[in-house]
């Protein structure tokens, strides 16, 4: 894709705020967001809001998370949105959600691997086209130390049968979808949390049977 300039890069977190706030993804501060820009990145900074951000919401940094630009401190967990974009060039906004669904199944599976099949919406994800294939995606035990949670990222997908797409869960905290564009990572995003969320029901209705 086209590399966006800052301002395009603001425009479109702020737009995707506002859609994931409503849909009540980015509970209290939870949550942040990013693009690939120009040289830098575009971060959302720490502590606000995501469903209301605005212009001084944001700040460029470089790959190694200096702060080129803005104001703030950067998100707490932008090393994890830099070791997304190392680990693919291809990868150009990273958005970053604490829903329900994410939250609990990432907790509830005992694994390292979120898999399902039989879903018709299999096929919002890029790649696949078919419900009977089978989806999976990593799940990474929470860590506060976010260097030490990007370097376990990193040396997992390092490994090449590990593939790298669509999303990565972090156990009892969120999601962090991905795409080579927002409108693909919004796509990525939305999929994957109507994916959860089925998953969810589906396990309470089993138990309660
Ligand atoms: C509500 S606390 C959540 C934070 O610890 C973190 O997980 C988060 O997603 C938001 O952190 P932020 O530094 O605002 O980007
Ligand atoms: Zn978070």
């Amino acid at each position: 894709m086209n590399v966006m300039n800052t301002q395009q890069a603001i425009s479109e977190l702020i737009a995707l705020g506002k859609w994931i706030g409503a849909k009540g993804w980015v509970p209290a501060t939870g949550g942040n967001f990013s693009i690939r820009a120009d040289d830098c990145f575009v971060v959302t900074a720490s502590g606000f809001d995501k469903g209301a951000l605005n212009n001084k919401c944001f700040l460029n940094v470089n790959s190694a998370g200096d702060i080129l630009n803005g104001n703030g401190k950067p998100s707490a967990e932008t090393a994890l949105h830099l070791a997304l974009y190392e680990l693919s060039l291809d990868t150009h906004c990273v958005l970053h959600t604490h829903s329900v669904a994410a939250t609990v199944l990432s907790r509830y599976i005992k694994g390292d691997v979120f898999s399902v099949s039989g879903y018709e919406m299999q096929k919002s994800l890029t790649g696949y086209t078919s419900h009977q294939d089978t989806l999976s995606i990593a799940i990474f035990d929470n860590d506060q130390d976010m260097n030490r949670l990007a370097q376990t990222v990193r040396d997992y997908f390092s490994n090449q049968s590990h593939k790298l797409q669509h999303g990565i869960l972090i156990r009892g905290h969120g999601l962090y979808a991905f795409g080579q564009n927002p409108a693909q990572t919004k796509q990525h995003l939305e999929g994957l949390e109507f994916l959860f969320a089925c998953e969810l029901e589906r396990i309470k209705l089993e138990a309660a049977l």
